[in-house]
């Protein structure tokens, strides 16, 4: 694989006792969308600080195409960063405030108009350059800190839980512009956020972290399909724990299914095990079933367990609560943890 365009290596970082980073290795390459998931307080927002050079690290280095940069400050590391407060200046307009990293560089102001124009119009707002913050709306706010990240060309664009302020329609609709835009500039990014679906349909690789580790770095379809441990299975998208021991002499595989695995039949199908339906949920296109049945088998009495069964399925076998189903766990579908976590980077 050729170098990686950023390397993160052996980075620590304690804030007095609290350690917010242990040992982090990351090498992230070209043109990648890469995103720090994982619950709040787990370190994601400090690992992009220290990466923008806003945060010093205790120990480690970050190298950018092979070159050590962790003691340059943020202004010589050519970093494009937005927050999700869009942080723009109240008193300028939308296209000064595009144009106002570019001042003091020494272009000419005829080039500094053609590229903040060429960038409004990516970001699709080149009819509002005239206007002030609080005349956009969040997203339109949001699209020009875009705009002024990626105005000055940087290497790498950061992007600190971009979306996390706006209205769940205006969301979707940006992470799909800013994902666009990002492949069709090739800069490589870095996207903070807590929000496993965000993560899941728009990076190439997700890197989970929890407790200040990084727990599994991967693409969407390997963290999910492939979760290193419990933690990972749990925090993207949901599961069942079938199994579990905390005995340590005698340890037993953990092992899990998604709900998505799980076979509904009807209760006079004669196949898997009978099952009482607890809860249903209308999730638009699917059902989320809670049934409870005593016989999975693993001696623990009565278990809960949580199935998605598709809208024409629900129908079909006129599913109600209280009602019984069968229900049956596919042996291919089952994922399974040894006790002792493995983590990997
Ligand atoms: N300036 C600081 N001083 C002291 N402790 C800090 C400081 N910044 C972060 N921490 C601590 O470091 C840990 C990691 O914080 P960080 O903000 O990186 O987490 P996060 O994963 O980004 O969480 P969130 O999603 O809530 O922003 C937390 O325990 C936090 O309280």
């Amino acid at each position: 694989m050729s170098q990686p365009h950023l390397s993160i290596q052996g980075v620590n970082k304690s804030f007095g006792a609290v350690s917010a980073l242990r040992d982090i290795n990351l090498d992230i390459y070209k043109n990648e969308f890469v995103c720090l998931l994982g619950p709040s307080g787990c370190g994601k927002t400090t690992l992009l600080r220290i990466i923008a050079g806003l945060e010093k690290s205790s120990s480690g280095s970050i190298l950018a195409g092979g070159k050590d940069i962790s003691k340059l400050p943020p202004a010589k590391r050519n970093f494009g960063m937005v927050f999700q407060s869009y942080a723009l200046f109240p008193n300028l307009t939308a296209y000064e405030n595009v144009a106002y990293g570019l001042h003091g560089k020494g272009i000419p102001k005829q080039d500094i108009e053609e590229k903040v124009h060429s960038v409004l119009g990516l970001v699709d707002l080149a009819h509002a350059g005239s206007r002030y913050p609080s005349q956009l709306s969040g997203g339109q706010q949001q699209r020009i800190a875009l705009a002024r990240a990626i105005v000055l060309s940087p290497d790498f664009l950061l992007l600190d839980e971009p979306l996390s302020a706006l209205d769940a329609k205006v969301r979707l609709k940006l992470r799909h512009e800013i994902r666009e835009l990002q492949e069709r500039l090739g800069i490589t990014t870095i996207m903070v956020t807590h929000d496993q679906e965000e993560a899941l349909t728009m990076s190439d690789r997700i890197v989970v972290m929890n407790n200040a580790e990084i727990q599994q770095i991967g693409t969407p379809q390997q963290v999910y399909e492939q979760p290193d441990n419990p933690f990972v299975a749990d925090f993207i998208g949901s599961i069942n724990f079938l199994e579990a021991t905390n005995d340590e002499a005698n340890p037993i595989p953990i092992q899990a299914v998604r709900p998505e695995h799980i076979r509904i039949t009807a209760a006079a199908s004669g196949q898997g095990v009978s099952a009482v339906v607890k809860n249903i949920e209308f999730r638009g296109p699917f059902y989320r079933l809670l049934l409870e049945t005593d016989s999975l088998g693993t001696g623990k009495g009565p278990e809960r367990i949580t199935v998605d069964v598709s809208a024409h399925v629900s129908h079909h076998l006129q599913i109600m609560k209280n009602g019984v189903v069968s229900l049956e766990v596919p042996q291919e579908k089952l994922i399974s943890f040894t006790p002792e976590t493995k983590i990997h980077a």
